[in-house]
């Protein structure tokens, strides 16, 4: 769309006290890689073919997903081409980066996201040499998903009821679907993209369960696309988001694979049926965990998305003077509408730095996993979860904030706000429920208060536990250093809490795991356990409304830093250009009610009733 940029946003750019483009290159970890990822940006978002001309929402779920499988393989041949030309299309931050450009070809979900983003990376991590020289060949036939949750099972995985039992007469393993319950539901792309699929089943050798392995199974023919023999498959069904994502339902009826489909790098099934134990028995957990990882960074991104479309939208809207003899102000000027906003972006960079840390962390722990060195596994699980869990309620908080400070407009699916919300959100659900993660981590966090309270030597990331017993911490101070004491402190304190709870549990007869449920409210809630008075919070009150309006003429430099453009932001109020209405009014005419001046509907329903006996 041409036309001038919106007066109010000039204004806002030149005030803008800050080097945008430096932001830029410190968000893309280097001018280099800024550079790259507008290439690629350039390349891709120029295929015209991937543009609608009726939006999205107005398609039936069927169309939807029809023209998403259209676009995501044009993208894949794109990419497959990329990478015949030896161009590296993903970066060195993390894999969901360059993907990012998706949100906008797709306006919702890629249907081979979990094939690219689970499906090959599960195969690179737990399938053996001979296995990954077979089945990550870059021509594959293979549309493969991750298929885990069944409809009885998602959160308690050791639930799940799908089998795989060895028939050392063949060398197979028969997969097979006991019941309504153990039937998959959820796995992306499963109801009618993937012909292939990772199972998470029962291991059964000669009678005896050896818990949960992935197997590689094919579904579907590779050419004609119908399900094998054996095999009951299809979708789910509409969700509150990733419509195009064609979840499905899998059952199996004794469906026979070779035994060399299983994923054996860190366990193996031999000829003969011996079981070899992995060194952890949590690795087949790898995926899950690379995931929650990822996640975190890709929930910045969303938060960044966010950001700049209320942000935007907020300098050009203009409604209400503040003194009544002034003009309308823009709605950016309310200190409550700054309040509102400003921690979305903020929250964008603690996110993207902390998954980044996380993204390099688990390379580090990935290197010592592969030297058969365990020892950092259950504190990067541990912090995963956290972050993975905290990460995605923040996310969707802040999403729903930025919708709000919209007002009505924020309402409109030509704002995007709503379908970055309904993404954001389901992260809070898939991939390790928020609660049931919290939880793996408030487990973690009890065994080392347990060895601080029996007095026992502590590692150093724990030395604060013991500082809190002995009431070693300092009063609260308003610096970095003070702020990180604070919370330490709040650790420490809801810690004990639990543990005491959870003690005085136990003392009143309760077993180990109901005692646990008891204290569950205390291991997830924050208390207010803290080294801070009444008198600081007011000081940091008043700080704060400081730094807003600090912050207040640096905002739209802040989120055009984001460098997120306008293809991807999909977004009427959120534009570069600021040409909001414009904008509105273009898309309202994409209506399909407004092909016909009069709707057919007022003949045949309307006019009968009202025109009845003055006809
Ligand atoms: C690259 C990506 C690109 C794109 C992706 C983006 C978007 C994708 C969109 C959608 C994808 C959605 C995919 C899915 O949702 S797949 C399904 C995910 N499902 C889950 O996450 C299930 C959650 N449940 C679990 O993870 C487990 O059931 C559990 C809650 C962890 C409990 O497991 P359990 O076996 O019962 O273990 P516990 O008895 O609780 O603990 C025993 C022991 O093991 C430790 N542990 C648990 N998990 C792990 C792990 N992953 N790694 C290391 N260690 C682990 C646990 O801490 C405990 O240790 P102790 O020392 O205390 O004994
Ligand atoms: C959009 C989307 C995409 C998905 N994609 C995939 C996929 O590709 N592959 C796949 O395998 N799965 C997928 N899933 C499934 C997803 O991983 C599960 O839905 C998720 O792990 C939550 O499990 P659940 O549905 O069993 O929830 P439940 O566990 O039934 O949760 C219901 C409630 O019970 C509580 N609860 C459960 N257990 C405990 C406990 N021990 N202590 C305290 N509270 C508890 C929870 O906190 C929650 O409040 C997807 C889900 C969604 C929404």
């Amino acid at each position: 769309m041409g036309g001038r940029v919106n007066e109010d946003l000039i204004k806002e750019r030149r005030k803008c006290t800050f080097d945008i483009k430096e932001l830029t290159h410190i968000i893309d970890c280097g001018e280099e890689n800024t550079i790259k990822r507008k290439q690629i940006d350039n390349y891709i978002l120029n295929i015209k073919e991937l543009w609608d001309d009726v939006p999205e929402e107005y398609l039936s779920h069927k169309e939807r997903y029809e023209n998403a499988i259209k676009k995501a393989f044009i993208v894949l041949k794109v990419l497959r081409q990329l990478h015949t030309g030896n161009i590296q299309i993903t970066d060195h931050r993390t894999p969901t980066n360059v993907y990012s450009i998706q949100d906008g070809i797709f306006r919702n979900v890629n249907p081979l996201l979990i094939h690219i983003g689970l499906f090959w990376s599960t195969i690179a991590a737990q399938a053996s040499t001979e296995q990954q020289a077979e089945w990550l060949q870059p021509d594959s036939s293979m549309i493969g998903t991750y298929v885990q949750t069944e409809l009885g099972h998602g959160s308690f995985i050791r639930g799940i009821e799908t089998t795989a039992t060895y028939d050392s007469t063949t060398d197979e393993f028969i997969l097979h679907t006991p019941r309504l319950s153990a039937y998959k539901w959820w796995p992306g792309g499963l109801g009618n993209t993937a012909n292939a699929c990772l199972v998470m089943a029962q291991l059964y050798i000669n009678g005896t369960c050896h818990g949960l392995h992935i197997f590689l199974a094919q579904i579907r023919d590779f050419d004609t696309h119908k399900p094998l023999p054996g095999i009951k498959v299809g979708e789910i069904g509409p969700k509150m988001g990733f419509n195009t994502a064609d979840n499905g339902f899998l059952g199996f009826d004794n469906h026979r694979i070779p035994r060399t489909n299983m994923l054996m790098k860190n366990v193996q099934v031999l000829r003969d049926g011996t079981y070899v134990k992995p060194k952890h028995d949590k690795l087949t957990y790898g995926s899950m965990l690379l995931t929650r990882v990822t996640l975190i960074s890709d929930l910045a991104y969303q938060l960044s998305k966010a950001a700049t479309i209320a942000v935007r939208y907020s300098a050009v809207r203009r409604q209400s003077p503040i003194k009544s003899n002034e003009p309308e102000r823009q709605i950016l000027d309310f200190v409550s509408q700054q309040h509102k906003l400003f921690i979305t972006i903020a929250s964008s960079h603690v996110y993207r730095v902390v998954g980044l840390w996380m993204w390099n962390s688990h390379k580090r722990v990935t290197a010592d996993i592969h030297e058969g060195n365990m020892g950092q596994l259950p504190e990067l699980h541990a912090l995963a979860c956290c972050l993975k869990a905290i990460s995605s309620r923040d996310a969707s908080a802040l999403v729903e904030q930025c919708r709000l400070a919209c007002g009505g407009h924020g309402y409109m699916m030509a704002s995007n706000l709503p379908q970055i919300y309904a993404y954001t959100t389901a992260a809070v659900t898939y991939e390790g429920e928020y609660t049931v993660l919290l939880l793996q981590t408030a487990r973690y966090l009890v065994k080392f208060w347990r060895l601080a309270a029996e007095h026992k030597p502590l590692p150093q990331n724990f030395a604060y536990f013991e500082d809190y017993i002995k009431k070693n911490f300092e009063q609260w101070r308003n610096s970095p250093e003070g702020i990180i004491e604070g919370f330490k402190a709040i650790v420490a304190g809801k810690t004990k809490a639990a543990y005491d709870t959870l003690q005085c549990n136990l003392r009143n007869g309760r077993e180990f795991e109901e005692a646990w449920n008891m204290a569950s409210v205390q291991l997830t809630n924050a208390s207010e356990y803290s080294t801070i008075s009444r008198n600081d919070i007011e000081a940091l009150q008043s700080r704060y409304e400081e730094l807003l309006a600090l912050i207040r003429p640096n905002a739209v430099g802040l989120v055009d830093a984001f460098d997120i453009r306008d293809e991807v932001l999909c977004s009427t109020l959120g534009a570069y250009d600021g040409r909001v209405y414009e904008r509105m009014m273009e898309e309202a005419s994409k209506s399909p009610l407004n092909e016909d001046v009069v709707n057919e509907s007022f003949h045949k329903y309307i006019r009968p009733v009202t025109m009845k006996n003055k006809l």
